[in-house]
């Protein structure tokens, strides 16, 4: 119905600034593109489900996303994805998880400073009954 489409016009354009807010942020640049395949030939084998700031964002605008709680799932799958890949004592991979949890941590931060928690009540309701 007319006010459900404007509650999730309205999440999205929130969802949309988070996730440029976190795309701009030069800590996470390397969570803003898919991996490379071609520079990581074994990727596809340790993470079955690739995800990455700049498709966050299109499956935003691509309505896939009908409550925060969605957007954030996906958030968590990068960083699951992040963990699991470079999993290793090496500084490198330990840079690579600790800029991990601190996207998640940015994240779920912007979520509870900038969402009204009725809004996201009203968006699980939409999704729910859906
Ligand atoms: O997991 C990742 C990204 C970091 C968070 C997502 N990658 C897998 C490779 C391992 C490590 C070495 C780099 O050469 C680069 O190829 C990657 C990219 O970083």
């Amino acid at each position: 119905i007319c006010q459900e489409e404007n509650t999730l016009r309205e999440l999205r354009i929130f969802l949309r600034d988070i996730c440029a807010k976190l795309a701009r942020n030069k800590q996470f640049f390397m969570f803003t593109k898919p991996v490379d395949v071609e520079e990581v030939p074994d990727y596809l084998d340790i993470i079955k489900e690739p995800m990455d700031l700049e498709t966050l964002m299109s499956k935003i605008d691509k309505h896939s996303y009908i409550c925060a709680r969605d957007f954030l799932d996906d958030i968590d799958l990068i960083v699951r994805n992040a963990l699991e890949y470079n999993p290793d004592k090496s500084a490198e991979d330990k840079h690579i998880r600790h800029r991990a949890c601190s996207l998640r941590d940015k994240a779920y931060a912007f979520i509870k400073a900038e969402m009204d928690s009725d809004f996201e009540d009203t968006c699980r309701d939409i999704r729910d009954k859906r």
